[in-house]
């Protein structure tokens, strides 16, 4: 579980985030929505000391993680995992290379181990047999399991994933939802999930914060989304044409 605590921060005087609190839960993928510029990838950083909020703390299963030493900062990170939005990978190293480069930089493990741990997170994300291929000989659905596999290698307890559906297809970004939301499943991971794709927030919202002008103004479910009594977030679930024709407001 991760829970923040009245989280605030102002760039140039001007305020990005406005007092942030709420829980992510073990075991739910929860997501951070809202319109563009509204604090979500600023708020991510918050989580991930990236960026230093003026006020206020973070805690990973009731440990403290801004203004701790960097050894224990250390610690914690090594529980995390983080798909980079696009992906991040390294277009010179092969699928196995990228997937295993946090086990050579953070772990003592013999190549043996790292390439079975290596396999069994390719496995886990639908790319047996392709850890030979470099980068730029896959399709982008591919290279997002590709970032997954290595965001998970090192068995975190914390996964973040920045926009995990950006520059895909419709049909690709639900197979990543999924995959997602299995992989949280099956190992209890803690995961939050920036985005602004309504079909996530419908198909795998097990919590919803949304956010408004660097406010979270609510808090819910995929089900309770769609009955919200809020303009603003009427206003963002009911932007998608699809939506609004379900509603009933073309004819
Ligand atoms: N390093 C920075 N210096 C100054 N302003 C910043 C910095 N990082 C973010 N901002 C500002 O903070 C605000 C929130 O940005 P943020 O990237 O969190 O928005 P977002 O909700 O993630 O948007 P998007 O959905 O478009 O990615 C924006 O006005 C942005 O310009």
């Amino acid at each position: 579980m991760i829970e923040i605590k009245n989280i605030s921060k102002a760039f140039n005087g001007k305020v990005v985030l406005d007092g942030i609190s709420g829980v992510f839960k073990k075991g739910e993928t929860s997501l951070v929505i809202g319109a563009s510029g509204t604090g979500k990838s600023v708020l991510l950083k918050c989580m991930l000391d990236l960026v230093t909020p003026e006020n206020g703390s973070v805690l990973y299963d009731g440990r403290e993680f801004l203004g701790i030493s960097e050894n224990e900062r250390k610690e914690i990170r090594r529980e995390m995992g983080v798909l980079f939005q696009g992906g991040a990978l390294f277009d010179s190293k092969t699928v196995n290379d990228n997937i295993k480069f946090p086990l050579d930089m953070l772990t003592d493990m013999s190549e043996s181990e790292k390439r079975d741990r290596v396999d069994f997170c390719l496995h886990k994300v639908g790319l047996d047999g392709t850890g030979k291929r470099m980068p730029s000989e896959i399709s982008g659905g591919m290279k997002k399991r590709v970032g997954i596999a290595r965001a998970i290698v090192m068995n975190p307890k914390y996964l973040f994933c920045d926009e995990p559906n950006s520059g895909l297809d419709p049909l690709t970004s639900i197979k990543i939802d999924e995959l997602i939301k299995e992989l949280t499943d099956d190992f209890q991971i803690t995961t939050v999930i920036i985005t602004h794709d309504m079909n996530s927030v419908l198909s795998i919202g097990d919590n919803i914060k949304f956010l408004y002008k660097g406010k979270k103004i609510w808090e819910g479910d995929s089900n309770a989304i769609m009955t919200a009594k809020l303009k603003e977030i009427d206003e963002f679930v009911f932007s998608n044409h699809a939506l609004k024709k379900l509603r009933g407001e073309f004819h």
